[in-house]
């Protein structure tokens, strides 16, 4: 993988992923198909956005008892997407058994799709991580064990804030995958996201993958929004 920036098509039907899809066909985007997509489309999506040439990332975050994400995962192999993902909340045993399911539903000769774990969403603030959550930890100190207990499950990366990334790449090596949403320009609206960053910020402190999704799909010109966000990102602006 080199820097790819991942476009969140957050729509409730394919009309919307797919129209916003072909405005960017010709950079063969790579795209993120979240819960509000698949929910509405199920597979077919999937493969449809295989026809359009697009690396895809099924983002459904699965987070449930290790015997139930295994077998999920099992089924989401036979999908032959790029990228999923569990909670790391979910714990060691329940990564593990992701992985196995991935293993245990891809083609023979051909690789599983990697595996993240989110740390903690990119919506949550450190007051709603003791308050709400009641990890009286700090954000950073979370981040980085979660990270860590991911990478000894055998995971590809975690989803994080751009913001956490200096540290987990300490903790658990450069191969290890830092995929960040959260992403917003000065001018944007920062929406529901609390740690967020720009473009710019997120190369310099290491990301591997951006995902940007409303700044980009509700802008009024994505195709224009698409390429700035891609520049700012790979450092050409
Ligand atoms: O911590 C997380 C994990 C996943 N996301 C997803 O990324 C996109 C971001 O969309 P924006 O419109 O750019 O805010 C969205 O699909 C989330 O489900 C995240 O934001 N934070």
């Amino acid at each position: 993988m080199n820097k790819p920036l991942i476009v969140a098509l957050d729509f409730p039907s394919s009309n919307e992923a797919l129209s916003l899809v072909s405005q960017l066909e010709i950079y063969h985007p790579f795209v993120k198909v979240g819960m509000e997509l698949y929910y509405k489309e199920g597979p077919a999506i999937i493969e449809e956005l295989k026809m359009k040439n697009c690396n895809i990332f099924l983002d459904l975050k699965l987070h449930d008892i290790p015997n139930t994400v295994k077998q999920a995962m099992k089924q989401l192999a036979r999908l032959e997407v790029d990228l999923v993902n569990v909670h790391a909340a979910g714990g060691k045993v329940m990564m593990e058994a992701a992985l196995e399911g991935l293993e245990a539903g891809s083609r023979v000769g051909r690789k599983r799709p990697k595996c993240i774990a989110v740390t903690q969403l990119t919506s949550t603030t450190e007051n709603m991580l003791t308050e709400e959550l009641l990890i009286h930890s700090s954000m950073e100190t979370t981040i980085k064990l979660y990270a860590a207990l991911a990478k000894e499950s055998g995971l590809d990366g975690v989803v994080c804030s751009a913001l956490e990334v200096p540290s987990i790449k300490e903790v658990c090596g450069n191969n290890f995958l830092a995929i960040t949403p959260g992403i917003r320009n000065s001018e944007d609206n920062n929406h529901d996201q609390h740690r967020i960053v720009s473009p710019v910020q997120a190369n310099r402190l290491g990301s591997d993958v951006i995902v940007v999704g409303r700044s980009i799909t509700g802008a009024k010109d994505p195709h224009s929004a698409y390429l700035r966000m891609k520049s700012e990102w790979e450092g050409l602006l």
